[in-house]
């Protein structure tokens, strides 16, 4: 995995202030293929805004920004950019599904607007493999009103990776769920990184989904990337300061 040729996000020095609120102070980050970073940090020290940079929805102010190779900061086109979206899959927090739409038209939405739109078989093909891949084939025509909250966030899952992104950024995919469903929409992260051959950025606070889904962890204080390690050698630390998540 250590292969520089491997590296799908490549982050040096990377700034961003709003106003005299200094967020990010020089982070450093390098994503392998096929790698699941979990990023930790305690609330409104730039988690989101972060991984918001990586696809330019925030504009950083310093630092270098690669992903997949491109540059980010210096994408103008919009194409280039739409292009890099599309690679870059994002589970926002509460994974927000269409709630007029049926559970087959969320999936297909994002299909329809790929610019090498599939055929009508294809799109059914793959939302159907999609279903099948988060263990909810029998819920395509229900209504997101309809479904639990861990079943929502299967969904969302699927409605990002239906895509074939090359990499996804998840922000607190386990927010709000119990602990018994926190663990399994965990576990599928792990699945699906392995089926679709995803490299993932994790933002969470729910320190059993660290653990399940990490390869290695990165945690923000004061503007940068502090502490780095497995979970297990940042849960030996005898620093006070980072004891506390795992308390
Ligand atoms: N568009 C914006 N304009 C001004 N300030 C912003 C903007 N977006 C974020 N911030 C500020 O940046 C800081 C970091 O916010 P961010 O949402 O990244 O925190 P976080 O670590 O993800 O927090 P949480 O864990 O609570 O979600 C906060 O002080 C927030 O108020």
């Amino acid at each position: 995995m250590e292969n520089s040729n491997d590296i799908v996000i490549d982050v040096k020095g990377l700034r961003k202030s709003f106003g005299d609120n200094h967020v990010l102070e020089g982070l450093d980050l390098e994503l392998h293929k096929g790698e699941n970073i979990v990023v930790l940090g305690k609330s409104g020290t730039g988690k989101s805004v972060f991984i918001k940079c990586l696809v330019k929805l925030v504009e950083p102010d310093e630092g270098k920004l690669e992903v997949l190779s491109k540059d980010v900061q210096h994408l103008t086109e919009e194409d280039e950019l739409n292009a890099l979206r599309r690679k870059v899959g994002f589970l926002f927090q509460g994974g927000a599904l269409y709630d007029s739409m049926t559970v087959e038209e969320n999936l297909k939405f994002p299909l329809k607007r790929m610019p090498d739109k599939p055929s009508y078989g294809e799109i059914d093909d793959r939302v159907h493999e999609a279903l099948k891949n988060v263990g909810l084939e029998k819920a395509i025509h229900k209504m997101p009103a309809e479904l639990s909250g861990g079943m929502k966030k299967r969904i969302a899952l699927a409605r990002t990776l239906i895509l074939q992104p090359d990499i996804v950024l998840y922000d607190e995919p386990t927010t709000g769920l119990d602990p018994a469903t926190s663990k399994e929409i965990s576990e599928l992260i792990v699945e699906m990184q392995e089926t679709y051959q995803t490299s993932s950025i994790i933002i969470t606070h729910d320190m059993a989904c660290a653990r399940i889904t990490s390869n290695r962890m990165k945690v923000i204080r004061d503007g940068v990337f502090k502490y780095e390690g497995s979970y297990e050698e940042l849960k030996k630390s005898d620093d006070k300061w980072l004891m506390d998540f795992f308390e």
